[in-house]
C-alpha cells in the first residue's frame, strides 16, 4: 500500500468514529461542576465519608508521630541516656502504633473503595434512567456507540476521583503543610537548605506533567474510538460478512488498535520520566541533608535525634507532592467527563408530560389528526397539514411510497414526537394533556424490525404484559399462530433467545411480536410493515389471527401488501407528507387514482412471477 493510500485509510477510520462532542478530554477546573460532583458523595456524608476521614486521620497522626518518637525519644532520650526501660516502652509503643496504623489503613482502603463504587453506581444508574426517558429526537441525533461511551467510559473516569482522589487531596495537602511546619520547627536553616531545589523541581515537573497529560488525553480519545468501532462492528457483523468486508473491517480495527498501542506506548514512556525526577529531587535533598546536617551536628547546633527525625520527614515530603500532581490531572479529566455526563443529565425530554396529566383508565380508541404538521428537523417537512379521523374500533391502512410519512403518523400517535403544528386527539383529549404512561399503555406497536430481548421466548412475549400468567402467554401465541414453531424449539417456551433473537427467522420474530402485542391487549394497535417478512402460507394463516388481533381495537396498518390492507375500513394514500386520496378498497379502485396504480402494479408483478 502506498503512503498516500495508507494516509487515506487512516483518515477514513479516524473520521468514521469521530464524535466532536466527545473530543474534549480535559477542561479547566470548574468549581460549580466540582460541587455538583460532590453532591454524589452527599448521601454518604454521615456514614462512609466520616469513617474514611477518621481512618485517614489516624493514619496521618501515626505517620507523623513515628519519626518524632524515633528521633526525639528513642535516640535523644533512651539511647543517649542508656535508658533501656524507656527503650522497651518505646518499642512496644511503636509496635502498637504500627498495628493501629495497619488497621486504619485497611479500613480506609475498604471504605474509600466502597464509597467510590457506590457513587459511580448511583451516577451510572441515574444517567441510564435519565437517558431512557429522553425523547426519540435525542436518539436520532446520537449513535448508540457514543451514548455507550459516555455511560461507560466517562463514568469510569470519575471512579478514581471518587475512590481516592477527594480523600487524598485533603490528606496530602494536610501532610505537606504538616511536614513543612515540622521541618522548619526542627531546623529552619536545614529546611531552607534542603528545600532550595523545590522551585526548580516544581517547574520541571509541572512542564513534564502537562506534557504527560496531553499524551494520556490522546490515549483516552483513541480508546473511546476503539469502543465505538467495536460496538458498531459487532452489531453490523452479519452485514460485514455478507459483503465479505472482513478484511476491510479488520484493517479499520488494526488502524485504531495500532494507534491505541502507539499512543499508550508514548504515554507510558513519558510517564516513566516522572518517577526518576522525584527520585532525583529526593537524592539532591538527601545529599544536602547529609552534608549540611553533619556540619550542624559537628558544630553542635543540632542533635543526632533531630537530624534523624528531619531525615524521616524529608523522605516523606515527596510522596504527597507527586500524588497531588496526579490528582490534579485526574481532576481535569473529571471536569471533561463530568461536563459530558451533566450535558446528558441536563437534557430534557422534548416530549413533555403535562403538569397535571390526564390519566386514561379506559380508552375507546378514537383518533383525530387535526391539521397536523410535522418536521424532524428545520430542513424538511415530513407531514403537511394532515387531517384524519379514525373511529374507535376501525382499521385504517396507510399506504404510499417510501418516505411518504407513514411511520411518522404512527410515531405521532404514540407521541414519540409532538406535532410542529396542529393537534393529535385521542378520545377527545389532546395528546399533550394525557399522561404518557397511560397513553402508551393502551397502544402496542409491532415494527417490521422486531426487537427481541435476550431472555426466554416466554419472557419476550410477556414483555407486553408483565403480570400475565404462563397460560395467557401460551394462549396469545396460539391465537397468532406462533405456538407451533415455539413447540418445535428444543426448550419450547423456555428457549433462550439472545442478540435480538438471531436464532429465529424474521417471520418467527414477527409472530412473537404479534403474540406480545395481543397479550398487551391494547386499544390501539399499530402494525408498521408488520406482515412484510411473512411468507404467503404463513400470511394466510395469520390473516385469520390478524382478524382476531384487530377485533375491538383501533388499528393503524402500514403495509405494502395488498392482502393485508384491502379489508381496512379506510385506506389513506400518502405522498410526500400529504394525503393524496382516501376511502375503502372498492372506492379507491373505482376512482382509478394512485391507489389503483399501486394495486395494479402489485398484480402485474404477481402475474409476471
Ligand atoms: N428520525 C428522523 N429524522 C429526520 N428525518 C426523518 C426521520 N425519520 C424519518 N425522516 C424523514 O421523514 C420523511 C418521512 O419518513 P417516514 O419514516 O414517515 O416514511 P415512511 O412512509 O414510513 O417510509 P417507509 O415506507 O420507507 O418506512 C422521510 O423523508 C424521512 O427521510
Amino acid at each position: 500500500m502506498s503512503q498516500k493510500e495508507m494516509k487515506q485509510k487512516k483518515n477514513a477510520y479516524s473520521n468514521r468514529f469521530y464524535y466532536p462532542q466527545d473530543e474534549a478530554i480535559e477542561k479547566p477546573f470548574n468549581w460549580k461542576q466540582m460541587t455538583r460532583l460532590l453532591e454524589y458523595i452527599k448521601p454518604y456524608s454521615k456514614t462512609l465519608l466520616p469513617a474514611a476521614f477518621g481512618a485517614v486521620l489516624v493514619n496521618m497522626i501515626v505517620r507523623l508521630l513515628i519519626p518524632i518518637l524515633i528521633g526525639q525519644f528513642v535516640i535523644d532520650r533512651a539511647i543517649i541516656n542508656q535508658d533501656y526501660q524507656l527503650l522497651v516502652y518505646l518499642i512496644v509503643f511503636v509496635v502498637a502504633l504500627y498495628f493501629v496504623n495497619y488497621l486504619a489503613n485497611h479500613f480506609r482502603i475498604k471504605t474509600v473503595n466502597v464509597l467510590g463504587q457506590r457513587t459511580i453506581h448511583d451516577l451510572r444508574r441515574q444517567l441510564f434512567t435519565h437517558v431512557q426517558y429522553l425523547s426519540h429526537d435525542f436518539f436520532d441525533k446520537r449513535s448508540a456507540g457514543s451514548i455507550l461511551v459516555r455511560i461507560l467510559n466517562d463514568v469510569n473516569s470519575l471512579q478514581e476521583l471518587f475512590t481516592n482522589g477527594i480523600i487524598n487531596i485533603l490528606m496530602d495537602a494536610f501532610m505537606l503543610i504538616a511536614i513543612i511546619v515540622i521541618l522548619f520547627t526542627l531546623s529552619p536553616q536545614l529546611a531552607l537548605a534542603v528545600l532550595v531545589i523545590l522551585p526548580l523541581m516544581f517547574y520541571i515537573s509541572t512542564k513534564l506533567r502537562r506534557n504527560i497529560r496531553r499524551t494520556w488525553q490522546n490515549v483516552r480519545l483513541i480508546r473511546s474510538r476503539l469502543n465505538s468501532h467495536l460496538n458498531e462492528s459487532l452489531q453490523g457483523m452479519r452485514i460485514t460478512q455478507s459483503f465479505a468486508q472482513e478484511n476491510e473491517n479488520a484493517a479499520y480495527f488494526d488502524g485504531v488498535n495500532q494507534e491505541n498501542y502507539e499512543r499508550e506506548r508514548i504515554a507510558m514512556k513519558k510517564s516513566a520520566y516522572f518517577g526518576p525526577i522525584i527520585e532525583m529531587s529526593n537524592a539532591i535533598g538527601t545529599v544536602i541533608l547529609i552534608a549540611y546536617g553533619s556540619v550542624l551536628i559537628i558544630n553542635q547546633s543540632m542533635e543526632i535525634g533531630t537530624f534523624v527525625t528531619f531525615a524521616f520527614f524529608l523522605g516523606m515530603f515527596w510522596e504527597p507532592i507527586s500524588r497531588l500532581g496526579q490528582i490534579y490531572n485526574q481532576l481535569l479529566v473529571a471536569m471533561a467527563s463530568s461536563e459530558r455526563i451533566f450535558e446528558f443529565l441536563d437534557e430534557r425530554p422534548t416530549v413533555k408530560e403535562a403538569e397535571t396529566p390526564i390519566i386514561l383508565d379506559d380508552m375507546k380508541g378514537q383518533i383525530i389528526f387535526d391539521k397536523v404538521k410535522f418536521s424532524y428537523d428545520d430542513e424538511r417537512v415530513a407531514l403537511h397539514e394532515i387531517s384524519i379521523e379514525v373511529k374507535a374500533g376501525q382499521t385504517i391502512a396507510l399506504v404510499g411510497h417510501t418516505g411518504s410519512g407513514k411511520s411518522t403518523i404512527a410515531n405521532l400517535i404514540s407521541r414519540f414526537y409532538d406535532p410542529t403544528d396542529g393537534r393529535v386527539i385521542i378520545d377527545g383529549h389532546n395528546l399533550r394533556d394525557l399522561s404518557l404512561e397511560s397513553l402508551r399503555e393502551h397502544i402496542s406497536v409491532v415494527l417490521q424490525d422486531t426487537f427481541i430481548f435476550s431472555g426466554t421466548i416466554m419472557e419476550n412475549i410477556r414483555f407486553g404484559r408483565p403480570e400475565a400468567s404462563d397460560e395467557e402467554v401460551i394462549e396469545s401465541a396460539k391465537v397468532v399462530g406462533a405456538h407451533d414453531f415455539i413447540e418445535r424449539l428444543a426448550q419450547g417456551y423456555d428457549t433462550e433467545v439472545e442478540e435480538r433473537g438471531s436464532i429465529l427467522s424474521a417471520g418467527e420474530r414477527q409472530l412473537l411480536s404479534f403474540a406480545r402485542a395481543l397479550l398487551a391487549d391494547p386499544k390501539i394497535l399499530i402494525l408498521d410493515e408488520a406482515t412484510a417478512s411473512i411468507d404467503t402460507e404463513t400470511e394466510m394463516k395469520i390473516q385469520a389471527a390478524l382478524r382476531q388481533l384487530l377485533k375491538g381495537r383501533t388499528s393503524i396498518m402500514i403495509a405494502h401488501r395488498l392482502s393485508t390492507i384491502r379489508e381496512a375500513d379506510n385506506i389513506i394514500v400518502l405522498e410526500n407528507g400529504r394525503i393524496l386520496e382516501q376511502g375503502d378498497h372498492d372506492e379507491l379502485v373505482e376512482k382509478q387514482g394512485e391507489y389503483y396504480s399501486l394495486v395494479k402494479s402489485q398484480f402485474d408483478m404477481l402475474e409476471e412471477n
